[in-house]
């Protein structure tokens, strides 16, 4: 497994390898084995997959309250998406920053959000399935989340009009949230 650190220390852009034959390929799309090997201590017990049937779908800013906080493996298994962190950690020096990158079937690569981070993405293809893991199960009492065009975050999604969901056009402001997560820098 390729492991490649992002701006941001702790999110990770991982790459299992893929043994390619005359039928296709195989991967071991995650295993505990290579990620103690690659000293990453992160363990899943849930499992998500989401379809989005139009190019420009944006979901997100989304995060978990503690004690429900989430790591997430996030992959692209049908077409391609593009893929934003945001570390939400106060007392981090990169409190607020984000990161973006591009995720696709063809590429295979996954996406290591940490604890603390936002997470959303934007398809950029029609019927774009997105795999991911996470570290807690789903508790809807803790489900939170940041609005995706926030001004003081400003990331660049590639879309101004994306399709969202009813929750996601109107999530708070970061200025108006106090995170939940800390960190010493
Ligand atoms: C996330 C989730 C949702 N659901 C339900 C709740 C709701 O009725 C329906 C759709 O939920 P949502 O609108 O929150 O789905 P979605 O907008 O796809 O939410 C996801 O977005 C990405 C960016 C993430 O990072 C994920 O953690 C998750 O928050 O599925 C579960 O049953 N389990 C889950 O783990």
């Amino acid at each position: 497994m390729l492991v490649e650190q992002t701006t941001l220390p702790d999110v990770l852009i991982l790459t299992p390898r893929r043994f390619g034959d005359a039928r296709g390929w195989f991967v071991e799309s995650h295993s505990d084995q290579a990620f103690d090997r690659a000293g990453i201590p992160t363990r899943f017990v849930q499992d998500n997959h989401s379809l989005s049937a139009q190019a420009g779908t944006l979901r997100g800013l989304h995060y978990q309250r503690p004690p429900m906080a989430q790591a997430k493996l996030v992959r692209c298994t049908k077409g391609a998406m593009r893929d934003i962190a945001v570390d939400f950690r106060r007392g981090s020096p990169h409190f607020g920053q984000w990161v973006a990158v591009e995720l696709s079937a063809e590429n295979g690569q996954q996406l290591l959000v940490p604890e603390g981070f936002l997470h959303g993405f934007v398809t950029l293809t029609d019927d774009c399935e997105v795999q991911y893991k996470c570290s807690a199960p789903y508790a809807p009492d803790c489900d939170a989340g940041i609005r995706w065009d926030d001004p003081t975050l400003a990331i660049d999604w590639g879309v101004t009009d994306p399709i969202l969901s009813d929750k996601d056009r109107i999530q708070p402001l970061w200025a108006d949230t106090i995170s939940p997560f800390t960190v010493t820098p």
